[in-house]
């Protein structure tokens, strides 16, 4: 068998009856691709608008019919909300990168997640990330893996617990983006990662870290999650029931009691009924009941964002500290943790499973 030099230094099998005009072929490899929500390119106007307009279309967050959605949108929640989010998003800007904490972590998560797995797998795996909404985008990024000659894709959306609204849409994003491939790769989702013990352990050594380092042992545990209108839990949407599950394996990782842990959902968007308790009044209601030091965690979130650094740390200790609170300690998402990096890749060489192993290496 003769072998050519491709320009990524990757190798070429070249057989005898290859014609000498044949398309160049890679060296077969696996692509990780990892995916997370997006984040606005800037806190100006137009970068708020672009990315706002992109996700508040999507049916699979906000699913009213366009016909009355649409109007709605482009007249009156972009003509104002890109100013109050861009306030917002500029009160935890990363200045030094130019780009919003999300991205930041995300690319921090990755090159961890790709060294985890070069270790493991060497050349024969690439990892990389995409956004649902803005950029680096889905497509873009099948397209590169496709060209780094990644013949089979494994895509973890990183959301621990399953909605529509996140996990679903991500996935559907990535089959869109497979649906205009000339060379389909065979692809698998990883699917939601709650109830993962090396998950519920990530987490329950951050509170433990988190508590060891204060002076005193907060009241109760916040366990703050992205809302999600209450119907969407009455259509079918499990990630309610994911949520109540991840805070009572943490409750049990922990060895507390019912009392020492609670559930809540913040971020409610318009008029709809959304999960309850809402996190906002919750607070508020449990400085009122004598709970003055709380800690609050965000399981639902993989990395720091606008809604944890600013909605949580911001907006709702001001409503427990304006309700009598005295001491609130907001524990950071998992971010690039260690635990958490090799609870991920834990995940993901579970999904790879037959594809690199000895024997039934691609490209070998
Ligand atoms: C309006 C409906 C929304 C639903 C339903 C929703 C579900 C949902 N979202 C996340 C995770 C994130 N959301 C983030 C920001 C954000 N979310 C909404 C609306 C809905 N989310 C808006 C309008 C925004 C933008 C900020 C704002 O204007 O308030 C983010 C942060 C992105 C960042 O750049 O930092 C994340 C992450 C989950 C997990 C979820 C349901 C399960
Ligand atoms: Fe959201
Ligand atoms: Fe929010």
């Amino acid at each position: 068998m003769m072998f050519d030099s491709n320009p990524d230094g990757a190798t070429q099998a070249k057989t005898p009856h290859m014609p000498d005009d044949h398309p160049h072929v890679r060296r077969e490899k696996v692509g990780v691709l990892l995916a997370n929500l997006g984040t606005p390119d800037g806190y100006d106007y137009w970068s708020m608008r672009r990315y706002l307009n992109e996700f508040l279309s999507d049916k699979r967050v906000i699913d009213y019919s366009p016909w009355v959605w649409q109007p709605l949108l482009q007249v009156v929640i972009l003509s104002k909300r890109p100013f109050s989010s861009g306030e917002a998003y500029k009160s935890i800007w990363n200045e030094e990168k130019g780009e919003s904490p999300l991205m930041t972590i995300t690319r921090s998560q990755t090159a961890k997640i790709r060294a985890l797995l070069k270790d493991r797998f060497g050349d024969a795996i690439e990892v990389d990330f995409c956004m649902r909404y803005g950029s680096p985008s889905t497509k873009a990024k099948v397209r590169k893996m496709s060209e780094l000659g990644c013949r089979r894709i494994v895509f973890f959306p990183l959301y621990p617990q399953y909605s529509g609204a996140t996990t679903a849409t991500a996935n559907d994003h990535f089959f869109r983006a497979l649906m205009e491939e000339k060379w389909q790769p065979p692809a698998r989702t990883v699917p939601a990662y709650f109830d993962r013990p090396s998950y519920i352990d990530a987490l329950a050594k951050s509170v433990e870290r988190a508590y060891a380092a204060l002076e005193n042992t907060p009241d109760i545990l916040v366990c703050s999650y992205h809302g999600v209108p209450q119907r969407y839990l009455n259509e079918g949407d499990p990630y309610h029931c994911h949520c109540l599950k991840t805070t009572r394996l943490l409750k049990e990782r922990l060895g507390w009691e019912d009392s020492q842990i609670t559930s809540t959902f913040q971020s409610r968007f318009g008029p709809e009924e959304w999960l309850r308790p809402y996190t906002v009044e919750e607070v508020a209601r449990l400085a009122k009941n004598g709970k003055k030091r709380i800690a609050v965690i965000a399981p639902a979130f993989s990395a720091d964002c606008i809604e944890t650094l600013e909605e949580i740390n911001e907006e709702i200790r001001e409503s427990f500290e304006d309700a009598g609170g005295q001491e609130f300690t907001y524990i950071p998402c998992l971010n690039d943790d260690d635990a958490h990096m090799s609870a991920l890749t834990e995940a993901i060489v579970e999904n790879l499973g037959g594809w690199l192993d000895a024997g039934t290496r691609p490209g070998l």
